[in-house]
């Protein structure tokens, strides 16, 4: 199982969720955040050192799924997400170990 987190532009979501449902996933979290990549965000210079003294606002989606549907959800989230400016954002994949269905018990790839 893998853990798919996605950092997209807000105004993106209901795209990306739409792509995600029509790939098959069953369920996802989404959370507002702030951040910054290389091109966005301004720096300050203060006693010599770097600060970063503004974050964009952004939408991070996280989403488990089996391995067979990493590859599909990933071609969703970039289809769906992509403006081809910069800042559209990031997708981070991890390894899950275990996901359990707290209502069932349900254990594994059944969980998800
Ligand atoms: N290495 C990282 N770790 C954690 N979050 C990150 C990382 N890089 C980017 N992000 C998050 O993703 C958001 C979007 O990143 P962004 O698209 O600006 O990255 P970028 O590398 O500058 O890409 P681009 O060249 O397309 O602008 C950031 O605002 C931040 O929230």
């Amino acid at each position: 199982m893998k853990k798919i987190e996605a950092i997209i532009k807000p105004f993106k979501l209901d795209d990306v969720r739409e792509a995600l449902s029509e790939a098959g996933v069953s369920g996802l979290t989404v959370t507002e955040v702030k951040g910054f990549g290389r091109q966005k965000g301004h720096t300050e210079l203060y006693r010599g050192a770097e600060y970063v003294v503004d974050f964009l606002p952004k939408v991070k989606i996280e989403l488990v799924v089996d391995d067979k549907m990493l590859d599909r959800c990933i071609e969703a989230i970039t289809g769906a997400a992509r403006t081809g400016k910069i800042g559209d954002g990031k997708i981070f994949v991890t390894t899950v170990e275990q996901v359990i269905r707290i209502r069932t018990g349900e254990q594994g790839p059944e969980a998800i």
